[in-house]
């Protein structure tokens, strides 16, 4: 029987070519078509990272503006949708209303030419994400049917907008964008190859994103910003965030941001989320709290296991940090994550294939059948 183990999990495993992006060239590094993810993070905005992902370029002055327009343009939503979203219960995951919001507008605004229409579906997705969203999660909590088409500059200053209700500060808005850049796109990562794999079928565009986002919802991949920030609020202090941690890895627990598939020995996005929580603890003790938390746990990973953050964890401090409730957080991702998928997306159709790997069969031999009536 062959052996299968080396391909277990894909690990290693090339499984196609793509311009968009490297992931930990030289063990660390992170580039979108070219750039330094640090040089993104530091200087574009969210939105001219999406116009590089979906366009293939960063935009000029007056592109990013007629840009920014469209999107800002696009954040309505179809009576349909809203219809949908009320009747989601209360205790929905929304990830499950991402889903489903994401399906309802595929079949009230279907994709029936790609080539003509897949980057108006992109951007559509891009800027009601947020709308969606939050339209769920004010009627399922209060209620309140809001008005979700706000005039906030930028993606993130929509959602913390539509979310707390009032103008987002600079802090949460420049916050926002770092987070959605770093996230924005992760060569063949988990939620990226199911939108491709979708993709190749000849499928369309919200398919794909829907698979998409159940992939990502999963623990092991974007769902981890939600639970390290269950594990870092489960501790008192840091004394008692070593001893449990230490506990935990005693009983073979895996602990939720640390760890990446390629990375081997950092996720140059985590520095970059990480000063942001830092900055937005501030000097508010609680905030300090949760922090060197944070910070003790990475420092007794490093040490017991040689294990480092992942983007999702200091993304847990510096989201609950900006009032984001934990459920919003993977949420968030899917909706930077979507011009990655976007990009990815086109990439496939552009150049085809029907991907289908094989599999090693370690079944039964073949057998007698037996008449149902003779087996017992
Ligand atoms: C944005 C993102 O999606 S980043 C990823 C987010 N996911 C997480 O943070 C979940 C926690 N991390 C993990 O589960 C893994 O590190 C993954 C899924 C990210 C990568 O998984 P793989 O490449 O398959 O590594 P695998 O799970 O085989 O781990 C290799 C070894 O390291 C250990 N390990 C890996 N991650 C962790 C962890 N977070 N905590 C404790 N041990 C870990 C494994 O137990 C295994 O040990 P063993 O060889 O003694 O059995
Ligand atoms: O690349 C991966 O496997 C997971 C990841 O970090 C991402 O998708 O951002």
């Amino acid at each position: 029987m062959a052996d299968n183990t080396n391909t277990a999990g894909l690990a290693g495993v090339t499984a196609g070519k793509t311009a968009i992006c490297t992931v930990g060239k030289k063990g660390v590094g992170l580039t979108y078509r070219g750039y330094l993810i640090e040089d993104l993070a530091e200087k574009a905005e969210f939105e001219e990272v999406a116009h590089l992902m979906l366009y293939g370029a960063l935009p000029t002055a007056d592109e990013l503006a007629s840009y920014r327009k469209r999107l800002i343009g696009m954040r309505g939503l179809p009576d349909g949708v809203k219809t949908a979203l009320e009747v989601l219960p209360r205790d929905t995951h929304p990830m499950d209303v991402l889903r489903t919001g994401a399906s309802v507008l595929g079949t009230l605004e279907p994709e029936t030419d790609a080539e003509a229409q897949q980057h108006e579906v992109a951007d559509r997705l891009l800027a009601s994400f947020p709308s969606m969203l939050m339209y769920w999660y004010h009627f399922a909590h209060n209620g309140e049917r809001i008005d979700v088409e706000t005039d906030d500059a930028t993606v993130g200053g929509h959602f913390l907008h539509l979310l707390h209700r009032e103008a987002p500060s600079e802090d949460g808005v420049a916050c926002m964008a770092t987070s959605l850049i770093l996230y924005a796109e992760h060569e063949f990562n988990a939620s990226t190859f199911t939108a491709r794999v979708i993709t190749a079928t000849l499928s369309d565009f919200y398919s794909a994103t829907v698979g998409a986002i159940g992939a990502l919802r999963g623990p092991l991949h974007g769902g981890a910003n939600e639970k390290a920030m269950a594990l870092i609020e489960s501790f008192d202090d840091p004394d008692a965030a070593e001893a449990g941690l230490k506990q935990m890895l005693a009983d073979k627990e895996k602990i939720m941001g640390f760890g990446h598939r390629v990375y081997k020995k950092a996720d140059p996005r985590n520095g970059i989320i990480k000063a942001w929580s830092k900055k937005l603890a501030g000097e508010n003790d609680y905030r300090r709290n949760l922090y060197a938390i944070s910070e003790r746990l990475e420092q007794t990973m490093l040490d017991e296991k040689g294990m480092f953050p992942n983007a999702d964890f200091y993304h847990a401090t510096a989201y609950h940090f900006l009032g984001i409730p934990t459920e919003l957080f993977t949420p968030i991702f899917v909706i930077s994550r979507l011009t990655g998928w976007g990009a990815h997306i086109f990439e496939q159709r552009a150049d085809n294939r029907l991907i289908r790997p094989s599999a090693d069969y370690v079944g039964p031999e073949i057998q007698e059948f037996v008449p149902i009536e003779n087996r017992g």
